[in-house]
């Protein structure tokens, strides 16, 4: 059985001994309501080091006041089945007072990467998971830490801040991994009621033929105008942002930017952000 363990002295204590034997150590960092996404980034984990721990911690730091987080999906015991069948080693399942302590004053503070896209629709999001990520990357002491491109930006941001405080792990980004249909794997898909989850495949295939667009000649501005078009009409009340832009430091492409013209060095990313219902659905796809 994956071992669970709520206290950071007995993750520290297994890690230690992991690393006394030479065993590497990889860290998959979550919130939960386990998916083949989460279970991709074990097996990623797992082709590069030989023991692998899961967190889950549905981090109250990262939501605003009015977000989600009495409602997020809970549910240890699955989540814990799901990671047995994975061949995870171990479960860092700590509670609210284990990571924030009574009198715990300390966020972290971005600029930059985190400040566009999630950062501006929400304020609170990066400093809250830069926080706590730095929290779990100090108290596991893995040797790579893997996050999914599906929450682009925030590995972005995540990349950044490892660098930036010269903590010792090498953070590794995983590929999304999709429904059949396309729709990015989410636990908010949860959210989501029968003829929502039909509408939602929109968002994906309005991305596709945003990118097919511009490799095509079409320009950028257009073509993001195209994508939310077609997303209020596939029955998205409100489109936070649907944007080119430059894959690394996610500033924007000029109008006229043509990611993929010859000669143009740059890499394009095209993230966006959408409503559907009550649920905001995140994705985004190389360009
Ligand atoms: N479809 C996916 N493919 C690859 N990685 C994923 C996918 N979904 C989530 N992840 C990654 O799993 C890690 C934990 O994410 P989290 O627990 O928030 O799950 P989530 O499904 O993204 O939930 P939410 O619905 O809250 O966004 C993050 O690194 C996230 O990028
Ligand atoms: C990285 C993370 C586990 C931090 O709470 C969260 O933002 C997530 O699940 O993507
Ligand atoms: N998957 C990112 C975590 C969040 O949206 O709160």
């Amino acid at each position: 059985m994956t071992r669970i363990v709520r206290t950071v002295a007995e993750l520290r204590e297994q890690v230690r001994a992991w690393k006394a034997a030479g065993e590497q150590v990889g860290l998959i960092p979550t919130m939960g309501a386990l998916h083949d996404g989460h279970l991709s980034l074990v097996r990623l984990a797992q082709t590069k080091v030989k023991r692998t721990v899961a967190s889950v911690f549905v981090n109250p730091k990262q939501f605003a006041p009015h977000e989600d987080f009495d409602a997020y999906p809970r549910g240890e015991a699955r989540d814990a089945q799901l990671l047995e069948s994975a061949g995870c080693d171990l479960l860092f399942a700590p509670n609210a007072a284990e990571m924030y302590p009574q009198g715990f004053s300390t966020t972290i503070n971005l600029t930059g990467v985190s400040e566009p896209l999630e950062g501006a629709a929400r304020p609170q999001f990066f400093g809250g998971v830069a926080t706590v990520v730095t929290k779990l990357l100090i108290q596991a002491e893995p040797d790579i830490a893997v996050f999914g491109e599906k929450d682009y930006q925030q590995l972005q941001v995540i990349r950044r801040v490892t660098r930036d405080l010269d903590l010792p792990v090498e953070i590794v980004g995983a590929p999304t991994a999709r429904a059949e249909d396309g729709l990015a794997l989410s636990s908010r898909n949860a959210y989501l009621s029968t003829e929502e989850r039909a509408a939602a495949v929109a968002l994906p295939n309005a991305m596709k033929a945003a990118i097919a667009a511009v490799q095509a000649g079409e320009r950028v501005e257009t073509a993001e105008a195209a994508g939310k078009a077609a997303l209020e009409a596939a029955g998205f009340r409100q489109v936070d942002y649907f944007d080119f832009r430059d894959a690394d430091d996610l500033s924007r492409l000029g109008p006229d930017a043509l990611p993929q013209a010859e000669g143009n060095g740059a890499k394009a990313r095209l993230l966006a952000a959408a409503w559907l219902g009550k649920t905001r659905l995140i994705d985004n796809m190389g360009a």
